[in-house]
């Protein structure tokens, strides 16, 4: 009866530590997640960036974070023309001015975020 006293107490011990070692495992990932989102943000160079300075394939680089255009170039409401000279640049002047000093409207910020894809790397 001892010896059966004893293998319950273990088994059941050793079933808590799997229990607590997984949940300490699920966690740790989660917490890890949540509370720092940008460090699983990719990141990419001006050189990166550059490589995408067409309208078909138009990425800017806007105060250190990095998007991709390319599917909102057709729905700019100017001719595609006054996005081009911005397409693979570091594009703060022209999103905060517009080309004549007037920075665009806070709608227009939050629908940037859309095609946000990372950030520029330091
Ligand atoms: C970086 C180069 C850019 C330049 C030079 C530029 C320039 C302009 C110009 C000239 C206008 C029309 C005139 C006016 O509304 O004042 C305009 C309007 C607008 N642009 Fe851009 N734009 C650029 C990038 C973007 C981007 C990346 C977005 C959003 C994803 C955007 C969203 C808008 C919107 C929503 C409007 C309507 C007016 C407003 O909300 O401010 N633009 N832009």
């Amino acid at each position: 009866m001892k010896k059966l006293t004893f293998a319950l107490f273990i088994a059941f011990w050793a079933s808590a530590g799997t229990i607590a070692a997984l949940a300490a495992l699920d966690g740790g990932e989660s917490t890890e997640a949540e509370s720092d989102p940008a460090a699983s943000e990719a990141t990419y160079t001006l050189a990166e960036v550059a490589e995408h300075a067409s309208l078909d394939d138009c990425w800017m680089a806007i105060e250190g974070v990095v998007y991709d255009f390319t599917d909102y170039v057709p729905a700019h409401p100017t001719p595609p023309t006054v996005l081009a000279p911005w397409c693979g640049r570091e594009a703060t002047e022209g999103m905060r001015t517009k080309g004549y000093g007037r920075d665009h409207s806070e709608a227009a910020w939050t629908l940037a975020e859309r095609y946000r894809i990372g950030r520029l790397a330091e």
